[in-house]
């Protein structure tokens, strides 16, 4: 029974996504969702391991790839990044060792594009670390009480023309908005082409008891500035109606669409609850209601990053105070980025280097992942014994640079 790990062709795609569909409990995907997946898989950039002896005359036992996405930075540069995902081992192969193998190549192969950073989202998150990859950014999940909660208004909400419209039909008009936002935030992607399809996928199949998928855009004068997309889950108890507005996105390019946005979901007849699976955690929600306790919060690690190339990844983003501060890094995984750094940057750049020069600060590559976009500080991680600060003064004032005035986020799934 003989085992390789090679590259994914074209023809092979149906076995292969099979394979990987298998390791997530075996649910067959939605036809059109299926064949989304297919036209975003990027077969240079997939791979696996396929087993001689495996079903008879040999398949595919385990999977792997990423997407090459534009990651934006603190200070609003898109940087390449690879996002690491479809990543399965089959029960028969399970802990023999296949996804550090496809670990390893991939990350080589990142190297070799020339691509700084990868990032993924883990099915579980016990299991990157030891490849590199540090919680780098959470997301807040809400489910707000709007029978209790007043509903968000801001001076001018009026002037908002609200406007009910085909999801699929409106892509453009939101894809607009979405463009807009996405240099503003760290941890977002820019939309590869395709990739705007997946939040307007509606399978019945997979609506959990709600009904179809809606879409309300805000406009002001003729002009879109913002978007949600719901759907309203019916309910009923001894009280009365009790639906929730499951919410899947809400978007506005300023604070007055944000609010109308929220007083219209507040406000759907019928609910009592709106549910929201995943915004920034420094959403501005928050400030528009009266008692956050009401909003039912929860947070989880979302977004895992991981320097590829040390240098160039530090060197991709800016700094919020000026900061100048060798690091010794350690990277047993990628042994290439082990060693001493000098970091020099500020709000409008940076450079980092090799250097000869006595280290300040010592961390391992995956705290310089959970540092990078700035969700996590340095001092924090530092708390946990995970930095070293080595030269007295070095980790608070670090620590400040490395912070983001905006806190990271990554909207979507990959
Ligand atoms: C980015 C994404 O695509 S996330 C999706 C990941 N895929 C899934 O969750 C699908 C279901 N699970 C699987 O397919 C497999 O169990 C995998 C991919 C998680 C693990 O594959 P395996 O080939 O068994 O892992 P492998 O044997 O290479 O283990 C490498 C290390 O990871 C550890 N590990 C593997 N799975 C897990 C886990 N679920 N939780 C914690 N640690 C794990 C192993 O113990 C081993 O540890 P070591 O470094 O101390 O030796």
């Amino acid at each position: 029974m003989a085992t390789e790990l090679r590259d994914l062709r074209d023809v092979e795609w149906d076995g292969w996504a099979d394979t990987l569909d298998l390791a997530f409990g075996g649910l067959p995907l939605p036809p059109e969702e299926r064949a989304l997946r297919r036209e975003l898989t990027e077969t240079g950039r997939s791979f696996g391991v396929w087993d001689d002896g495996a079903r008879d005359d040999g398949g595919w036992v385990a999977t792997a790839g990423s997407f090459s996405f534009g990651l934006t930075v603190p200070g609003g540069a898109e940087v390449p990044v690879a996002g690491v995902s479809m990543v399965s081992v089959q029960p028969t192969h399970r802990r023999r060792g296949l996804l550090r193998s496809m670990m390893r190549h991939q990350l080589a192969d990142v190297r070799e594009r020339g691509e700084p950073l990868a990032a993924l989202t883990a099915s579980e998150p016990a299991i990157y670390g030891r490849f590199g990859y540090g919680p780098a950014a959470q997301d807040m999940q809400l489910t707000v009480d709007t029978v209790r909660l007043p509903a968000p208004g801001l001076p001018g909400v009026d002037g908002v023309r609200l406007r009910l419209v085909d999801p699929a039909a409106a892509v453009a008009d939101c894809e607009r908005v979405y463009a807009r936002l996405v240099p503003a935030r760290p941890g977002m992607l820019a939309r590869r082409p395709g990739w705007e399809r997946i939040p307007v996928l509606d399978d019945p199949g997979k609506r959990d008891g709600a009904g179809v998928l809606q879409c309300v855009l805000a406009e002001v004068d003729g002009e879109v500035r913002g978007y949600a997309r719901f759907a309203v889950k019916p309910g009923r108890d001894h009280a009365g109606p009790s639906g929730t507005v499951r919410v899947r996105d809400v978007e506005a390019l300023d604070p007055v669409g944000y609010a109308a946005l929220w007083r219209f979901l507040f406000g759907i007849d019928l609910t009592s609850s709106v549910a929201v699976s995943t915004r920034p955690v420094d959403d501005a929600l928050l400030h528009l209601v009266p008692d956050m306790r009401r909003c039912g919060i929860r947070l989880d690690e979302s977004l895992f990053v991981r320097p590829v190339e040390v240098g160039a990844a530090l060197a991709a983003r800016t700094y919020r105070t000026p900061v100048d501060v060798v690091l010794e890094v350690t990277d047993p995984f990628c042994p290439w980025n082990e060693g001493r750094w000098r970091l020099s940057g500020d709000a409008a750049g940076a450079s980092c280097a090799r250097t000869a020069d006595p280290a300040e600060l010592a961390l391992s590559v995956r705290e310089l992942g959970s540092a990078y976009l700035g969700g996590f500080s340095l001092s924090s991680l530092a708390a946990a014994g995970r930095v070293r600060e080595l030269r007295p003064g070095a980790l608070v004032a670090a620590s400040v640079a490395f912070g983001s005035d905006v806190a990271p986020w990554l909207p979507h799934g990959f």
